[in-house]
């Protein structure tokens, strides 16, 4: 049996979402449409135990799957800020941890999907993460295997810049937004839906971002010098997420950093998490 694994999980900035609650954590989730980072987050699953990790979940995902494991974690952004990260970290052990058992690694994903749910800390990340896709849009909520993900056509060469001005945490982010989600989200995630295209995701992720309240005239006025070589930009609970040309990284990273608003750069990750064997 194969002693140690590597998983490599793309973090995923949701751009716009409309959660979907059902009684069943599988097929509750979350419509709507994000972007797919690498590098993302490293998850180096070994056989053994003491596999408790920085966040709850993965003591509750390993204990789910009836699994034990020593897990390590990295990652080039912090938790909380809205990256999708405690899901990547809880899908990357899940998934590492199933592939040293054996086991089939759909169940895993579900399973980590269920604790995401659970917990309060995510609805669309696992599944995103798991097929990757680029620009993802789920067009039915739910787990991998029970919700379905489809993909954004967009240009070649694309890359993404991130700024992360606050931290929030998801559960009490999803409470406060409760009725803005389900009254002018909704219709803003059902107009991207009805003309998925990369246009229509630049325009209405930003006008989604400022009816949520995470594109302030704020954070939007620090960037403005800078805004001529950029497709777009949107805003997700603590993260500013600038799409443009790869050509352009530099010329903006620099433009940015003059501005004081200090980026890392990304490029899109079409493919899901991926488990290596060592
Ligand atoms: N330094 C930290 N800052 C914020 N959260 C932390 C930190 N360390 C551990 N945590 C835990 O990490 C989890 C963060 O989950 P949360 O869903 O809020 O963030 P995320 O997954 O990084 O981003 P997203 O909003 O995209 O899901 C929580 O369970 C929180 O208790
Ligand atoms: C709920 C959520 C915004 C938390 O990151 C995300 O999981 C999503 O897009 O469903």
């Amino acid at each position: 049996m194969r002693r140690r694994v590597k998983v490599l999980v793309p973090l995923h900035v949701t751009a716009m979402w409309l959660p979907v609650y059902t009684d069943n954590p599988l097929t509750t989730g979350s419509i709507g449409v994000g972007v797919l980072l690498k590098p993302g987050a490293v998850v180096e699953v070994e056989a053994g135990s003491g596999g408790r990790g920085p966040i709850p979940h993965i003591s509750a995902v390993l204990k789910r799957l009836g699994l034990s494991a020593s897990v390590r974690f990295s990652a080039p952004v912090p938790l909380g800020a809205g990256y999708g990260l405690s899901a990547a970290y809880t899908l990357g052990a899940a998934l590492g941890a199933s592939a040293l058992a054996g086991r089939p690694l759909i169940e895993a994903a579900q399973t980590a999907h269920v604790v995401e749910v659970e917990m309060g800390t995510g609805l669309g990340d696992v599944i995103a993460e798991f097929y990757g896709g680029g620009i993802e849009v789920r067009v039915k909520p739910g787990a991998p295997g029970v919700g379905v993900v489809d993909k954004v056509p967009h240009p070649r060469r694309l890359a993404a810049l991130t700024h992360v001005f606050r931290r929030e945490d998801t559960s009490s982010m999803l409470v406060r937004l409760r009725d803005a989600l389900r009254e002018r989200g909704a219709k803003l995630v059902e107009k991207f839906l009805e003309q998925p295209t990369y246009d229509s995701f630049l325009e209405l992720s930003a006008e989604f971002s400022r009816v949520m309240g995470f594109l302030t005239p704020e954070v939007e006025g620090r960037i403005r010098r800078c805004k001529k070589q950029m497709h777009g930009y949107y805003a997700k609970k603590g993260v500013l997420v600038v799409l443009l040309d790869v050509n352009e990284v530099e010329e903006v990273e620099e433009c940015l950093m003059r501005e004081g608003v200090e980026v890392k750069s990304f490029g899109l990750s079409h493919v899901g998490a991926v488990v290596l064997r060592e």
